[in-house]
C-alpha cells in the first residue's frame, strides 16, 4: 500500500534522510519513531510530495502520492496542526476543505464527531488548545475516508482523554483495514496504538520491527521508608538495581515482583510503578550506543 525505497534528502551536504525504506501494509499502524531532528519529518514531507527527494521513491497504492487525480482520496495528511486559520471556526475551516473535495456538509459533522470535537466546532480556532488543532486536522486528513493515514505527531499536545480517543480512533481505522503511519518521538505515547515501529536516527533506519520487539526488559520504580532493608531483600533475590534517590530505586524486575519482595521485607512502600521506557536508552540500545 504504502513503499519507501531508499529515500535520501540531503541539505547543505548532509544526509538528513539516508536511504530510508520501509513498506506498510492495510490494517496495520505503524509509528515512525526517532528523537528531535532524526529525519521523521522530511520522510513524511517526500512521502506526501511536498519535498523532492534527493534520490529514492515513496509511492501510495503504485503512484506517487502528487501524480492521483484526488490524492485526499488516497491519503489523510497532518503535518503542521498549526497551518490552519485562527480566525475561521473548526467547522468553517472543515467545510472549506470539503467543499474543494466535493464532498456534502454532513460529512463535516461525521468526522467532527469522530475526533470528538462536535462541541467545539462552532469556537475559532485560535482559542483551540493544540490538543484541539490536532484532532481538527486528523478530522481533515479523513474527511474523504482515505485507505492512508499520514500524521506527523498527531499524539504531540494531546491531554490523556484526546490520547485515549485518539488511539481508539486509530485503531479502529486499522481495523476496517486503513494503513496508518504516524510519527513520535516519544515511545510511550505509542505503545498502545501502533503494531509495528520503525525507528530512525540521524537519517537511518536503526530498527523495524513489531512493538512488542522493542520494550525492554521490565522495570519497576520503587520508594520506600527503609531503603537499606529493601535494598537487601532484592539483593538476596539476585535482581540488578539502581538508586533514582535518596529513599527510591529502579529494579530490574516486574513489578508484581517487586511489589511481593516489599511485602515480604515488611518494608512500607511509598510509591510504586512501571520504569516509562527511555526512548534515549532504547535507541542507544538499538544502535549499541553508536550515535
Ligand atoms: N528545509 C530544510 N533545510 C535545511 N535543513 C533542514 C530542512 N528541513 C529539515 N532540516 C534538517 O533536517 C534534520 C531532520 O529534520 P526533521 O524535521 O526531518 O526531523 P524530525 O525527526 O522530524 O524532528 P522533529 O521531531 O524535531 O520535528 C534536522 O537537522 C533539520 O534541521
Amino acid at each position: 500500500m504504502l513503499h519507501v525505497q531508499e529515500l535520501v534528502k540531503v541539505y547543505s551536504q548532509r544526509r538528513v534522510v539516508d536511504t530510508v525504506s520501509f513498506s506498510l501494509r492495510p490494517g496495520t499502524v505503524t509509528a515512525f519513531l526517532g528523537p528531535n531532528g532524526a529525519g521523521k519529518s522530511t520522510t513524511l514531507r517526500m512521502i506526501c510530495g511536498l519535498t523532492t527527494p534527493t534520490s529514492g521513491t515513496a509511492t501510495i497504492a503504485g503512484r506517487r502520492f502528487g501524480e492521483w487525480p484526488n490524492p485526499a482520496h488516497v491519503a489523510g495528511v497532518l503535518l503542521d496542526a498549526s497551518a490552519v486559520h485562527p480566525g475561521r471556526t473548526g467547522r468553517h475551516h472543515l467545510l472549506n476543505a470539503a467543499k474543494l473535495m466535493r464532498l456534502p456538509a454532513a460529512r463535516v459533522d461525521q468526522v467532527l464527531g469522530q475526533v470528538g470535537l462536535s462541541d467545539a466546532a462552532n469556537r475559532r480556532i485560535g482559542k483551540y488548545s493544540l490538543g484541539m488543532r490536532q484532532r481538527l486536522g486528523i478530522a481533515q486528513a479523513l474527511l474523504c475516508d482515505p485507505p492512508v493515514l499520514i500524521l506527523d505527531e498527531p499524539i504531540n499536545g494531546l491531554d490523556p482523554d484526546g490520547i485515549r480517543s485518539t488511539r481508539q480512533l486509530l485503531r479502529g481505522y486499522a481495523q476496517r483495514g486503513g494503513t496508518v503511519l504516524l510519527s513520535s518521538h516519544v515511545l510511550s505515547e505509542v505503545d498502545q496504538t501502533a503494531d509495528r515501529v520503525v525507528m530512525i536516527g540521524q537519517g537511518r533506519v536503526v530498527a523495524d520491527g513489531p512493538l512488542e520487539s522493542f520494550a525492554g526488559p521490565a522495570r519497576t520504580l520503587i520508594r520506600t521508608a527503609d531503603l537499606p532493608r529493601l535494598t537487601s531483600a532484592l539483593h538476596n533475590a539476585r535482581l540488578e538495581l539502581r538508586q533514582t534517590s535518596a529513599d527510591g530505586v529502579s529494579v530490574a524486575a516486574p513489578m508484581k515482583q517487586v511489589s511481593d519482595l516489599a511485602f515480604a521485607a515488611r518494608v512500607q512502600v511509598l510509591e510504586l510503578r512501571e520504569e516509562q521506557q527511555n526512548l534515549e536508552e532504547l535507541f542507544f540500545r538499538l544502535t549499541g550506543g553508536a550515535r
